[in-house]
């Protein structure tokens, strides 16, 4: 068994993109600026919003956070999108989700303007993704990719089941793996709550992708030995040993699927923070779109 270590990897990807942006300063060139916006006051989305912050001063880019009531309106939001949109020092605009039950996610998406969507979610991004054209790939999806490659793990012919169908997970996830990519070429069965005996698909992966939101759901029993386990399920779980009361769980029972498995990545310190990696590639990425 060997660990997939996001620390290491988005390290290694933050300190690659700071030293692009600092070269980039010193030629004169644009600094790359990542907008987001959060609405409410949700504790998780807090978190990854303000840890998307920090990463941007990290690296030596510019950003705006821009922290909206719970109650407000689409419209309202709608509007600080467009501002957003219309102003040229920003590469890149992010909405955290979920959104207020009042909002509704699919209009907010598709009022970014495709050039600014360093998440991957509009509709133009989906459809480029799709059509294996250049494209803002969805970050955690995207993240997955630049782990594999750092790792250098062979994926090309072997069988890939990913367990979800979000459309910002599971199926863009399913889309990459089936790409003709370096790290793509895998067969894919993509899993979601109306599959019959998942089990038996699972035990046939040579890569799962568990991106279900149910904490500990892949079993020991469920793999075969050998696999390569991704556990993108982030869940917060009450724990009273823990300074801030919660513990942060994956999908993957990690102490019965780790002795099978060939690779396998830690939650905390796997997938998330590979992320906000791939966010922050995204958004120099914009900015190189952009003015080059
Ligand atoms: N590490 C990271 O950076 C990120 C982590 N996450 C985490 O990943 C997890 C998934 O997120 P997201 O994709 O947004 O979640 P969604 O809730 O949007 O999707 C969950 C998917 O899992 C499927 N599913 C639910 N229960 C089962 C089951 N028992 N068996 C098989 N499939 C099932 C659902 O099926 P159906 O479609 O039929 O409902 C759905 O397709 C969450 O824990 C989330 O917090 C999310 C984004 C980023
Ligand atoms: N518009 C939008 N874009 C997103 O990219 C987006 C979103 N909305 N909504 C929620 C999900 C979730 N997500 C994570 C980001 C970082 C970690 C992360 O840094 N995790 C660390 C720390 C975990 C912690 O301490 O909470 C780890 O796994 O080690 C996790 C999850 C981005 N998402």
């Amino acid at each position: 068994m060997q660990l997939l270590d996001g620390k290491v990897v988005s390290a290694a990807i933050i300190q690659q993109l700071k030293s692009k942006v600092d070269d980039r300063k010193q030629k004169g060139l644009k600094t790359p600026h990542l907008a987001a916006i959060l609405v409410g006051s949700n504790g998780a989305s807090e978190t990854y919003v303000a840890s998307k912050v920090r990463h941007c001063e990290q690296i030596g880019f510019d950003s705006t956070l821009i922290r909206l009531d719970d109650n407000i309106s689409e419209e309202t939001l709608l509007q600080e999108i467009e501002k957003l949109n219309q102003d040229n020092d920003v590469d890149g605009i992010l909405v955290q989700l979920p959104l207020p039950k009042h909002i509704k996610e699919s209009k907010v998406i598709e009022a970014i303007n495709a050039d600014k969507d360093v998440d991957g979610f509009h509709p133009v991004s989906a459809g480029n993704l799709m059509l294996g054209l250049p494209s803002f790939i969805p970050a955690t999806p995207y993240g997955i990719m630049l782990m594999l490659e750092h790792y250098n793990i062979p994926t090309a012919g072997k069988h890939a089941v990913v367990i979800g169908r979000s459309n910002i997970v599971g199926r863009p996830m399913s889309v990459l793996l089936s790409g003709q990519s370096k790290y793509g070429n895998c067969t894919v069965t993509l899993c979601h709550s109306k599959t019959d005996d998942l089990k038996k698909h699972t035990l046939q992966a040579d890569i799962i992708v568990a991106a279900l939101g149910k904490p500990g759901f892949l079993k020991g029993d469920m793999v075969k030995e050998g696999a390569i386990i991704i556990d993108v399920g982030i869940t917060r779980v009450e724990d009273s040993t823990k300074k801030s009361g919660f513990a942060i769980k994956g999908d993957v029972d990690f102490a019965e699927v780790a002795p099978k498995s060939g690779y396998i990545t830690p939650v905390p310190g796997g997938v998330g923070l590979m992320t906000i990696g791939a966010l922050m590639t995204n958004t120099l990425q914009a900015c190189e779109r952009m003015h080059g």
